[in-house]
């Protein structure tokens, strides 16, 4: 059901549909990430941050899913910035996850306050280099931090995970990360359960193919070429979120849709926020 790959600037290649696992946490997390890779998902997104990779390692190993046919990605914390601590915090991470490497690594935020974002993007390509990471990236960043550290290393990140949805297109950043070919993944990307499913104009889209206002949206977010990682604890929604390869959105689905743009900013300033 989730065939679809994209293939990433390295060539690596990413499901183009994850499951998301914050806010789970302990057994609630293992059991949801278990069903989850049972449903299909073969990508699961985490992060030091969620404090839940030790839960999800456990749902990993209780799927019984080999782990070549798994795409696993983590996150960076903000406390663990630098290049040392960087390499450290990396190896606390495959060890909660009882795994050997990484299929994606992102620094969850720039924190520009900190100036430290180049040293730690330094460390990952070391442990890039080192083979234990298949790609690395980048979480909120905006156009002026990825310019910076390719300028200053010369290293393209394959990935900027941000948050994006119909109300927030972020088509200024979108536009430029293709113009570099780095895959753009939707955090939040069904508008984390405000009233956006339930917009007019997504239940006539829904009428109309036969699916429900979450398929449309996700539709939507792969339409544009994105990479999306909804999180649901209910396994059917696992499923339906999953279920959106049998359909597609003409010229004028994806117009109306464009009309849901609120022209807001996303919800934290990644210049201003200081998540440690
Ligand atoms: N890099 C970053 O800084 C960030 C990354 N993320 C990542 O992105 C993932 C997804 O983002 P998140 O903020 O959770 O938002 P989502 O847009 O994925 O929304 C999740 C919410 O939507 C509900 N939901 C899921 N599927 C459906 C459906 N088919 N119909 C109706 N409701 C549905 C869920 O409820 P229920 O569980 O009951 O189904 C939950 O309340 C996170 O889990 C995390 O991995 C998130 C925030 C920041
Ligand atoms: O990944 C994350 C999960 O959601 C949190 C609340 O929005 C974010 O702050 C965090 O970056």
């Amino acid at each position: 059901m989730n065939t679809k790959l994209i293939a990433l600037n390295n060539g690596v290649k990413i499901p183009a549909v994850g499951f998301g696992t914050w806010p789970l946490i302990g057994e609630a997390c293992t059991n949801a990430v278990a069903t989850a890779i049972e449903k299909g998902y073969r990508l699961i997104d985490t992060a030091a941050r969620y404090e839940n990779e030790e839960a999800v390692g456990k749902g990993i190993k209780q799927s019984k899913v080999n782990r070549s046919e798994l795409f696993i990605t983590s996150k960076l914390r903000g406390a663990a910035h630098g290049y040392q601590s960087t390499l450290d915090a990396f190896y606390q991470t495959l060890e909660k996850l009882q795994l050997d490497y990484l299929d994606l690594y992102l620094i969850h935020w720039p924190l520009p306050q900190k100036n430290l974002y180049i040293e730690t993007w330094k460390a990952f390509i070391t442990l890039y280099n080192k083979g234990l990471i298949k790609a690395i990236g980048v979480s909120n960043f905006k156009i002026a931090h990825l310019c910076r550290i390719i300028d200053e290393t010369n290293v393209i990140p394959a990935v900027n995970q941000i948050q994006l949805s119909p109300c927030l297109p972020q088509t200024e950043t979108r536009q430029w990360l293709n113009r570099y070919n780095i895959t753009c993944q939707d955090w939040s990307p069904l508008g984390r359960g405000s009233g956006l499913l339930n917009t007019p104009i997504l239940l006539k889209l829904a009428a109309k193919h036969g699916k429900t206002t979450a398929q449309i949206v996700l539709r939507w977010h792969l339409q544009l070429g994105n990479s999306v990682i909804p999180k649901s604890s209910n396994p059917l929604r696992m499923l339906e979120n999953l279920n959106i390869f049998d359909f597609s959105l003409d010229k004028e689905d994806m117009l109306l849709i464009s009309t849901l743009d609120k022209h807001i900013a996303p919800t934290q300033d990644p210049d201003t926020y200081s998540e440690e």
